[in-house]
């Protein structure tokens, strides 16, 4: 797992809005995966992400003609048009504003009549796609990924979930601070469905995640810190804001920061490609 730090939250906006579309352009459709498939999430840390990628599609530097998404999770309980609903979210902060064919947008019902049904069909629309090539995720205060609340299975696949007390409370900000009307359950994609994507990038931002940070990296992998589980995956990138580290170590810290420099250097000397070949995260290589 590599972790980038950047100074502010626009700033990691950007990095990680720039390495996708690194990743989307350098893709090549062939007849078998004519598609890169993208993992997706909603809150609040992806929206500068969003913002960036919204920026670098109307500079005309990044299509979706070739996208499919798949987004991590929805609420059980409330319409799709319901102003919170991850299905409004998403039209509202990206699909409506990039060149994606709506049919190519994938977020699981949670008004389905068979939830169950949904959410295996869920994950045969993924398999059906050949597999993720990146999901993007987000995590939780408690160090949940998309909705696999503390104690979920760390080979868990796409199921309905109970919400964590904690989650509840979280989300409230965005029912304005009504707990009543926060949602208890949500349909999500399991631990091992993100797991399974070739490549993994987690945005977190802010003081309230520091906690989770130091968890998720420093800590052991551990079903009450499900992000923890990226650190078995074989290409995983975090990419945090400077107030997310306030709980890491200051050698972690400079651990990371070190490998970022060393990367400046290799890149200095054997030129951007050197990044690839060498199996190093790289925002701005060519
Ligand atoms: N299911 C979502 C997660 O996918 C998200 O990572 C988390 C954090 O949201 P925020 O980025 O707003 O802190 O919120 C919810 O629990």
């Amino acid at each position: 797992m590599r972790l980038t730090i950047r100074d502010t939250k626009a700033q990691v906006g950007d990095y990680i809005g720039d390495y996708i579309a690194k990743r989307i352009n350098s893709f090549h459709p062939k007849p078998n995966r004519p598609y890169f498939v993208l993992g997706l999430p909603t809150g609040s840390s992806p929206l500068p992400v969003y913002k960036r990628l919204v920026e670098l599609h109307q500079k005309g530097a990044l299509s979706f003609k070739n996208v499919v998404t798949f987004n991590m999770d929805e609420y059980v309980g409330i319409p799709r048009d319901h102003p919170e609903s991850y299905h409004t979210f998403m039209f509202k902060n990206l699909f409506s504003l990039i060149d994606i064919d709506p049919k190519n947008t994938h977020i699981l019902d949670g008004e389905a009549e068979d939830l169950y049904k949904e959410c295996e069909d869920y994950e045969a629309a993924i398999r059906a796609a050949g597999g993720i090539d990146l999901f993007l995720g987000g995590i939780g205060a408690d160090g949940h990924i998309a909705f696999n609340e503390p104690g979920s299975s760390l080979v868990s696949r796409t199921r309905i979930k109970t919400l964590a007390y904690e989650t509840i409370l979280d989300n409230c900000r965005f029912f304005n601070n009504d707990l009543a009307a926060v949602p208890r359950m949500a349909l999500t994609v399991g631990v091992q469905t993100v797991m399974d994507a070739r490549e993994v990038v987690l945005v977190v931002t802010g003081q309230n995640k520091a906690l989770a940070l130091s968890q998720m990296i420093e800590g052991g992998v551990n079903h009450m810190v499900t992000a923890s589980a990226l650190q078995t995956h074989p290409w995983a990138l975090v990419v945090c804001d400077e107030d997310a580290t306030n709980e890491l170590r200051v050698k972690t810290v400079k651990y990371f920061k070190s490998i970022e420099k060393v990367q400046d250097e290799v890149e200095a000397k054997y030129g951007p490609s050197a990044s690839k070949s060498l199996g190093l995260h790289r925002a701005s290589a060519a």
